[in-house]
């Protein structure tokens, strides 16, 4: 394993404090929360998990956990998800693995965020990693057009075989390649403007704390 993948799993491991028996778990998407799920099968509590897409609720199902739907739960104590990036805010870009719109409305209905991040991840400013924006198929090519001529240089995501990639939301991504965010808050209100966006990655005042999985696990909680 890889050093990165290595504080990824430490990280994840941290994580599984958080969560007592009884508990309704969100539980996030991407390589982090795969470890974060193998941990928490191996912690062999009784909890209720709300997945944030189909990999995670077919990953959870392989590992006997009980994967619920988010209309099917009436609170969310806690969400544990990984992230793209990570500022020194606690605000984040998320969506590299096509999960933001899911994922957004689990932390937005849970009572508690915990983001599990290797230290790679941590940066002083958001916008380094491009910012996935999810849209409606039904004039994306125009959208990515007027996001273009604003400067924000958008790409479909394509998969390997080289169509436009599909959300499990049946929704396209436009990332954004920029040079660093220089108001995140601007960025998040222009964007949730636009018609034909359904959803973006920034998420701001979301995370209550991130574990940062290095040499040593660092938690670091919003000062609120
Ligand atoms: O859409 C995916 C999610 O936002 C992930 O939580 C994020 O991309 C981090 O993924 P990973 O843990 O694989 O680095």
């Amino acid at each position: 394993m890889n050093a990165q993948d290595l504080n990824k799993k430490k990280a994840a491991e941290f994580a599984t404090k958080y969560i007592e028996a009884g508990m309704t778990v969100g539980l996030g998407t991407g390589s982090t929360v795969a470890f974060f799920l193998d941990a928490l099968a191996e912690k062999n509590i009784e909890f209720t998990g709300v997945t944030t897409s189909n990999r995670t609720a077919a990953r959870g199902a392989e590992l006997g956990l009980k994967i619920v739907d988010v209309d099917e739960v009436d609170h969310i104590d806690v969400t544990v998800d990984g992230a793209d990036q990570v500022d020194t805010y606690l605000n984040g870009i998320k969506g590299g693995g096509a999960a933001l719109l899911m994922e957004k409305i689990v932390a937005k209905n849970s009572n508690k965020n915990i983001w599990i991040v290797d230290e790679s991840k941590v940066k002083p400013t958001l916008g380094t990693f491009p910012l996935p924006v999810e849209v409606v198929p039904y004039g994306s090519g125009q959208l990515e057009r007027k996001l273009a001529a604003k400067g924000l240089n958008p790409t479909f995501r394509m998969t390997d075989a080289g169509e436009k990639l599909v959300t499990d939301g049946g929704h396209y991504i436009l990332d954004l390649h920029l040079n660093g965010i220089d108001s995140p808050e601007l960025l998040s209100q222009f964007l949730s403007n636009e018609i034909g966006v359904v959803e973006h990655g920034l998420f701001l005042n979301t995370a209550d704390t991130v574990i940062v999985g290095g040499d040593e696990i660092q938690v670091l909680d919003r000062q609120h």
